[in-house]
């Protein structure tokens, strides 16, 4: 089970190993809320590359990165590699989003609608994100015409 809760990111670094497709999409919904990045990774994206914010690493992960950073996403091609930094991570108390297996992963992200200070959250436990995607795009369309 997932709680739903909403962490603090003042002054946090937010940790992305892996920088293809997934990382991209992760940093550009993040933004919304943080804008403190270190993306590690063999091959990052150009466009995470240009990003305010964001500071890349260009090589292969080691566990001395999870060092210092509170909330970590594992968004490698790489399963087993995915696995072993979750497992790296308890020794460094960071928590761990992993994208390819949410079972897995500390935390899980929700479908956001924010209306300045307020934030619609939709979550689905982890089990069916279109369900979330979808709900969240309901409400959002119930809100911007009532
Ligand atoms: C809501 C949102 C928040 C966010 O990420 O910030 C989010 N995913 C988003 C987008 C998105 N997700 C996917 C695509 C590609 C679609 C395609 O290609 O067709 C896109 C589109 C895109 O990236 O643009 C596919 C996908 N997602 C997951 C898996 C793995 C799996 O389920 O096993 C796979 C299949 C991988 C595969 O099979 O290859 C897993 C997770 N995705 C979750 C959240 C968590 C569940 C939340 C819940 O409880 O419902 C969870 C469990 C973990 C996590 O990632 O936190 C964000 C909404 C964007 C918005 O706001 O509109
Ligand atoms: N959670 C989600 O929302 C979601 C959505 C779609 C796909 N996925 C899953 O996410 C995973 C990543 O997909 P992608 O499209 O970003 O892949 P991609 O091929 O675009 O990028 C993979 C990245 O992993 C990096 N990498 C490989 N080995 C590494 C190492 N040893 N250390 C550090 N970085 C390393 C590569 O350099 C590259 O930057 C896939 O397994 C996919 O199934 C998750």
């Amino acid at each position: 089970m997932f709680l739903p809760l909403s962490i603090s990111v003042s002054g946090q670094q937010i940790l992305i190993v892996g920088g293809g497709k997934v990382a991209l999409n992760k940093v550009r919904r993040l933004k919304r809320f943080v804008n403190n990045f270190k993306v590690i990774a063999p091959e990052i994206a150009e466009e995470l590359k240009n990003m305010e914010g964001v500071v890349c690493i260009e090589r292969k992960y080691s566990h001395k990165d999870l060092s210092d950073h509170l909330l970590v996403y594992a968004a490698t091609n790489n399963h087993k590699l995915n696995h072993q930094i979750q497992a790296d991570a308890k020794r460094y108390r960071c928590l761990v989003n992993v994208v390819d297996d949410p079972g897995y992963s500390d935390f899980v992200s929700p479908a956001i609608y924010q209306m300045g200070e307020m934030t619609v959250a939709v979550g689905s436990n982890g089990k069916n994100v279109d369900a979330s995607i979808l709900l969240r795009d309901k409400i959002k369309a119930f809100l911007q015409h009532n």
